[in-house]
């Protein structure tokens, strides 16, 4: 029976008649389909070969990739498990069709298998033209590599290099935009910062590898609801009072090193093991209200370690989404449950036999008042506390580094030597309160923060609906974008002599500093760094202390050799820590 012939039967009499227009409208559209079936089957018996041709496997596999691609690129960040979920369904579906018709294997092997292989080898190619020659990051200088896959960020970040080889792409290609993946972009450009980070910005998908067991922490929610919750209990953590607080702990902390070091004095030592330990153990005190045990032996021996792999690791991970996306579903990583479990026990020592410490985890228990919320879930609670500790630890970095820097510099460690023998004679003394106002010293760790920052890579972010126009360039909607610190940072265009160590560039010598929106330690606009006076205040007791107790000398060669893996690692170096008489 034909479609014209069944609308036939609809009823012309009662209700319809009142419905005249919706039946001829659905006579009219069947007689239409009744046309087009018999066009197709007389299509069919006049083109045989054409027929054969549009009903062929690879044909199938090449409509069905075309067709897939077009529905799915101009998604922004479309979901790897969602595309995976409808690609699996509707091949089962497909599959269980040829099934049913109960053919011959060969048969199931040529319409299944040989159309999805084409259909695969299909979206390959089409997405390798799109993103050469069709997306409009082609135009930006860039490894070749980085234009097709994220493999090559991932790479390099997995080696420790990405920062140093973004800033030598800048240098060598003189661009202000460089292409470093599909689509993402390494913006060098100080206007720029105020533009990507102002307001409410949308996060980069790089932070969704940052969640630790399925939970972000504050750094790697990209939920601006969550965030602006989280940042009034974080902010809690670091006012004025609480400063004080950890003042008394960090000067407390930064004694016992002196007096180990003094036991030491004149010998050749770790300098990058000192301080990475020592900054563990005082983020673990700040934390959790109890050092890890790193530096006296008593704690885990593994903590430092397992968080260096962890970080590189995810360094690696961050960079493909999709690939962390699919290890989500999976079970965590020994690399990631190594790191957490080390934290964590602090953590559960510290709920079970001191949950009235007075540390940065009471802050993250209090409940929000505004929005009546706290963090929820122990994983939530524990994303937090664990990335306090990694960004605590991030001091140690920076502060062998600056001592790295410092041994070559004798005429600097005069000047601070100066600068705090006579603030001693004057009455003052090392404390954080008394040692604010000491302008060259404020100048050294300002230098430090800017030439040995832990964060080098930048923070990424997602460029939103309507673009970011700038004056020599243009970045469309949905970019990745972040702006690279090192390059940033180290730039001719921004501050002169730019890769020397020279704090006189932040009293005296003003005008080596071209333009301060190119300084940006801790990050700008509502994720920026919320311990940023803890860690200004911390680095200073150190460098005052340790400066104020010995002349730091290098045992050899001048450089020292550092990887950023999310965070800043830095090679052994040797050096002597001599007591001043
Ligand atoms: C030299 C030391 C430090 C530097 C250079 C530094 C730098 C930064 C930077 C650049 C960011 C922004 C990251 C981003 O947007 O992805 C950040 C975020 C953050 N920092 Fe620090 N930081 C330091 C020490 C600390 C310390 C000691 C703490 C306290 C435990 C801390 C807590 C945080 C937190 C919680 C965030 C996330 C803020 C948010 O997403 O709203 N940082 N830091």
């Amino acid at each position: 029976m034909s479609l014209s012939s069944i609308s036939m039967l609809m009823p012309s009499v009662g209700i319809w008649e009142y419905f005249d227009f919706a039946r001829v409208l659905m006579i009219k559209t069947a007689t239409t389909i009744d046309w087009t079936i018999d066009g197709i089957k007389s299509f069919q018996s006049h083109n045989p070969d054409l027929v054969a041709t549009t009903t062929s496997p690879h044909f199938i596999g090449v409509a069905v990739a075309i067709i897939s691609c077009l529905l799915v690129s101009p998604i922004p960040e479309a979901a790897t498990i969602e595309v995976l979920f409808g690609y699996g369904i509707l091949n089962l579906v497909y599959l269980g069709t040829l099934l049913l018709t109960q053919v011959d294997t060969s048969v199931i092997i040529e319409y299944w298998l040989l159309p999805n292989l084409t259909y695969l080898a299909t979206c390959i190619t089409l997405t390798l033209i799109r993103r050469l020659f069709i997306s409009p990051l082609r135009n930006f200088p860039g490894p070749f590599s980085a234009s097709v896959s994220n493999y090559w960020m991932a790479k390099e970040l997995g080696a420790g290099t990405f920062s140093r080889t973004v800033r030598d792409l800048h240098r060598t290609t003189g661009a202000t935009v460089i292409r470093t993946g599909p689509n993402e972009v390494s913006v060098n450009d100080a206007e720029a910062v105020v533009k990507i980070y102002s307001g409410k910005y949308q996060r980069g998908s790089f932070y969704e590898a940052g969640k630790l067991r399925g939970h972000a922490a504050i750094r790697e929610t990209r939920s601006n609801y969550h965030h602006t919750i989280w940042r009034r209990i974080w902010d809690k953590a670091f006012t004025p009072g609480e400063l004080k607080h950890y003042a008394a702990q960090t000067e407390n902390a930064t004694s016992k090193l002196v007096n180990s070091l003094k036991k030491k004095s004149g010998e050749e030592v770790d300098c990058t093991k000192i301080m990475d330990e020592f900054a563990l153990d005082l983020a673990a005190q700040l934390t959790y209200g109890e050092d890890a045990g790193i530096q006296d032996g008593t704690g885990n021996k593994t903590f430092l370690s397992s968080l260096k792999n962890y970080l590189s690791w995810l360094g690696y991970h961050g960079t493909l989404r999709n690939l962390s996306e699919m290890l989500s579903y999976t079970r965590d990583p020994k690399i990631l449950t190594t790191y957490c479990s080390n934290s964590e026990s602090l953590l559960i020592n510290r709920q079970r036999h001191n949950p009235d410490s007075h540390d940065i985890t009471s802050h993250l228990l209090l409940t929000d008042p505004e929005s009546n919320r706290k963090f929820q879930i122990p994983l939530q609670l524990a994303a937090n506390t664990n990335l306090s500790i990694q960004m605590g630890t991030s001091i140690g970095s920076t502060l062998s580094q600056t001592f790295k820097s410092l041994s070559s510099l004798p005429k600097i460690q005069q000047k601070l030597h100066k600068e705090l023998d006579s603030h001693i004679k004057n009455g003052g003394d090392l404390s954080t309160e008394s040692l604010k106002n000491l302008p060259y010293l404020s100048a050294v760790i300002t230098e430090s923060l800017r030439l040995h920052n832990p964060f080098t890579t930048g923070v990424h972010a997602a460029i939103g609906e309507k673009g970011l126009e700038m004056p020599t360039y243009r970045l469309p909607p949905h970019t990745q974008v972040y702006i690279p610190i090192l390059t940033l940072m180290t730039s001719e265009k921004y501050f002169s002599k730019a890769e020397e160590f020279i704090p006189e560039r932040w009293t005296e010598n003003e005008e080596m500093v071209k333009d301060k929106r190119a300084y940006v330690p801790f990050g700008y606009g509502v994720h920026a760094c919320p311990g940023k006076q803890l860690a200004i205040n911390e680095l200073k007791v150190v460098v005052a202390r340790v400066i104020s107790s010995f002349e730091v000398e290098s045992v050899e060669g001048e450089e020292v050799e550092w990887r950023d893996y999310s965070m800043v690692r830095v090679g052994e170096w040797k050096g002597r820590f001599k007591s001043r008489k």
